[in-house]
């Protein structure tokens, strides 16, 4: 009999060093033990280390590509990384939009890539504001430590995330490699409403709605304002600098969602997978390493 592996609708610019981008997706995706369909949004001239120019996509273009892709084979989730444009966020949006009409539990991760490691820009247009039309489709919001605050204003995460819950993303995972300290804290945040249900003693059925375990239920820890802390992880802070491990985060979360795990579980092995990657990473050049993927 032939095998099959579930699909994971990519939209990301190509980085022409391998690191970060499409390559690293389709890498992450596979990883996780599905396919990548990657569709281009902007080519990017840069090294493992810096952006030198951007040029994104013509949002006609991106729109065929995804339209080739969708109308023969079936999408079990939806990645975002740099849009290039807010044209192409827009048609992004289009883009999932038809095909929740016949999915609407799609999962969507957006990786929100305001810039690259070292501050270079990668969007043609303001990428915060380019952002707005995809927050309300995303089931998983990737920000890390600075863009959640670019986004929002906020300076603690709590803040941010409610911030974020307020533009229509559903579940936030802001996440800690840019800040100080020998752990990388990684926090998952729920609409208050929906972790209101979590914290509450930890019924098997609420815990099944959730898809986590009772023990994790138990230890939500319920804010106001209208986000919650679901879950945070700490994991060993690596030494030295990478290029594409939000990549390889956000791709890896989106593989494991089209394998239908939970979320929990999907979060859980997306970390450990990006964690062993960044662990293993290898050098190409001086400067930023690439994860072993
Ligand atoms: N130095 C590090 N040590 C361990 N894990 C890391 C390190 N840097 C990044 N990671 C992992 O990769 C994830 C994404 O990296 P991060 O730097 O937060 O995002 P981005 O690449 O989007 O800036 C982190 O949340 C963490 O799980
Ligand atoms: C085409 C492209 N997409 C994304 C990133 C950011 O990568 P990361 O934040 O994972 O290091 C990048 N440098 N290039």
């Amino acid at each position: 009999m032939t095998s099959s592996r579930p699909c994971v609708l990519v939209f990301a610019g190509l980085d022409p060093s391998g690191g970060a981008g499409l390559t690293a997706d389709a890498q992450a995706v596979a990883g996780q033990g599905a396919h990548a369909l990657t569709v281009c949004t902007a080519l990017t001239v840069q090294d493992n280390d810096r952006v030198h120019g951007v040029q994104p996509v013509d949002a006609a273009m991106l729109l065929l590509q995804a339209a080739a892709l969708t109308q023969k084979i079936a999408v079990s989730a939806v990645k975002i990384g740099i849009t290039g444009s807010a044209a192409n966020a827009r048609a992004i949006a289009e883009v999932i939009v038809r095909l929740r009409e016949q999915q609407p539990e799609l999962p969507v991760v957006l990786d929100p890539v305001l810039a690259s490691g070292h501050g270079d820009l990668l969007s043609r247009d303001d990428a915060v504001q380019a952002l707005a039309p995809l927050l309300p489709l995303a089931t998983v919001l990737t920000p890390n430590g600075v863009e959640a605050r670019m986004m929002t204003d906020a300076t603690q995460a709590h803040a941010q995330a409610a911030a974020l819950h307020a533009s229509g993303c559903q579940h936030v995972l802001i996440t800690g490699g840019h800040d100080d300290g020998d752990e990388v804290v990684n926090r998952w945040y729920a609409p208050a409403a929906t972790a209101t249900a979590t914290a509450a003693p930890a019924s098997p059925a609420t815990a099944a709605a959730l898809g986590t375990d009772a023990g994790t239920v138990g230890r939500a820890c319920v804010g106001g304002g209208g986000a919650a802390l679901v879950r945070e992880w700490r994991w060993a802070r690596l030494a030295g600098e990478f290029h594409g491990s939000g990549c390889t985060l956000a791709a890896a979360i989106a593989g494991q969602l089209a394998l239908g795990l939970p979320l929990t579980d999907a979060l859980d092995a997306a970390q450990r997978y990006t964690w062993h990657a960044l662990r293993d990473a290898y050098a190409i050049a001086p400067g930023q390493r690439i994860p072993s993927r």
